[in-house]
């Protein structure tokens, strides 16, 4: 590089940190915002999330933007950054209180991650909680006394059992509550075990989500929904999203949405293992797909193996799911060696075409996920 490009160089890059000194300030000024707006809801009891506000406002930026000659897919993605922190932002200053006159909360299980996650959510909504965990069951009938609400979230294998022997004498007006990521079995048990409201509620999302803006949470109706609906407005102002399902349906959707999903993820991890990968190198030559794919696959094994054993567990029916998929891979490896690429290809058309405007979907979607992925790069 000669002088002149040097100083033109070190000059222009002067200025842009000039500029990005402008947009931190900006972004001051917008979380300052943000913070009000979220006193103003926390005062009103408006949910957190605003999904038309963020509507209208992208759809406008996006059309000024283009005006301007920039990017509308820029504005877009930055803007939406901005929202997750919005939602961090806005949760600090509290929810509103949906259920003034509830007595207290007994989370049972709340050392948990989970359980943490919700006793912490209840809190700032200006609930007093209280957990109960494995050692505290001798006091157990003080601590269930004058509760409005038990929530269960405990291991999977342990959680009709737990029901069915702990909790047959909750004060009769007590809502009571699971978190389990099955449902039929865990609503059936608490029905059994307490003649009060119950509900089965199975959150769409790990402990680590940070906000619940736009997580999903399954709810399961088991009796007495009239006393219970505060706790589902409760959860919307969290903004979390409501998705109403019978125990039977959920629990047929997570045989693959979980126990096929992370088996699959473990058997990935199990063969590098024994093939003795090298992840370094790996690294080095993976496109961002491969990474993303690693990274679903390691972050498997960066979390408990008993909760995971739980969730693959959980379900008999699971290992049709999962056996069938043995034989669809098995029929394709079939394929394969026969070296028919014809079939191959018929087959892979006969999928896509069963796939129709998702395939489409996913392609766009991922898309975003991908090039986030390879922004993350250093060096
Ligand atoms: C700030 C608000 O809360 C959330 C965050 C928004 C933002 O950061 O612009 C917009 C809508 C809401 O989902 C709001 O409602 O205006």
């Amino acid at each position: 590089m000669n002088e002149k490009t040097t100083a033109e160089l070190e000059n222009l890059r002067g200025l842009i940190d000039g500029v990005d000194q402008q947009l931190l300030h900006l972004l001051r000024k917008r979380l300052d915002l943000v913070a009000q707006v979220g006193a103003v809801k926390h005062g009103a009891g408006l949910p957190i999330y605003a999904p038309q506000r963020e509507a209208k406002m992208l759809a406008k930026r996006r059309a000024e933007a283009q005006a301007m000659d920039v990017a509308p897919q820029l504005i877009e993605d930055i803007l939406r950054r901005l929202m997750r922190e919005s939602y961090l932002n806005e949760k600090d200053v509290g929810f509103k209180q949906v259920k003034t006159d509830l007595g207290h909360v007994v989370i049972v299980g709340g050392e948990g991650k989970l359980g943490g996650l919700f006793s912490q959510m209840l809190t700032l909504s200006g609930y007093e909680v209280k957990s109960l965990d494995k050692d505290d069951w001798l006091n157990s009938q003080t601590i269930f006394d004058g509760a409005g609400l038990v929530i269960v979230t405990v291991p999977i294998n342990i959680t009709c059992e737990l029901i069915a022997s702990k909790l047959t004498q909750l004060p009769s007006n007590c809502i009571l509550a699971d978190l389990t990521s099955i449902k039929t079995a865990p609503v059936e048990a608490m029905l059994a075990a307490h003649s009060g409201p119950v509900l089965g509620l199975h959150p769409m999302f790990g402990p680590d989500v940070g906000s619940l803006a736009k997580q999903v949470v399954v709810v399961c109706h088991g009796r007495g929904e009239s006393e219970y609906q505060w706790l589902i407005e409760q959860i919307k102002i969290w903004g979390a999203r409501i998705v109403e399902a019978e125990p039977e349906k959920h629990d047929k959707a997570m045989q693959l949405v979980q126990a096929m999903r992370h088996f699959s993820s473990f058997v990935y991890g199990l063969n590098l293992y024994k093939e003795e990968a090298d992840i370094e190198s790996l690294l080095q030559f993976s496109s961002p797909i491969y990474r993303l794919e690693l990274a679903m696959v390691g972050r498997l094994f960066a979390q408990s193996p008993e909760l995971y054993a739980d969730i693959i567990f959980a379900q008999e029916e699971s290992l049709v799911a999962i056996s069938d998929y043995l034989d669809n891979y098995s029929q394709a490896l079939q394929i394969l060696k026969s070296g028919n690429r014809e079939a191959f290809v018929k087959q892979f058309e006969e999928v896509a075409q069963w796939f129709g405007d998702f395939a489409p979907q996913f392609q766009r979607e991922s898309r975003a996920m991908l090039q986030s992925v390879n922004d993350m790069k250093t060096g």
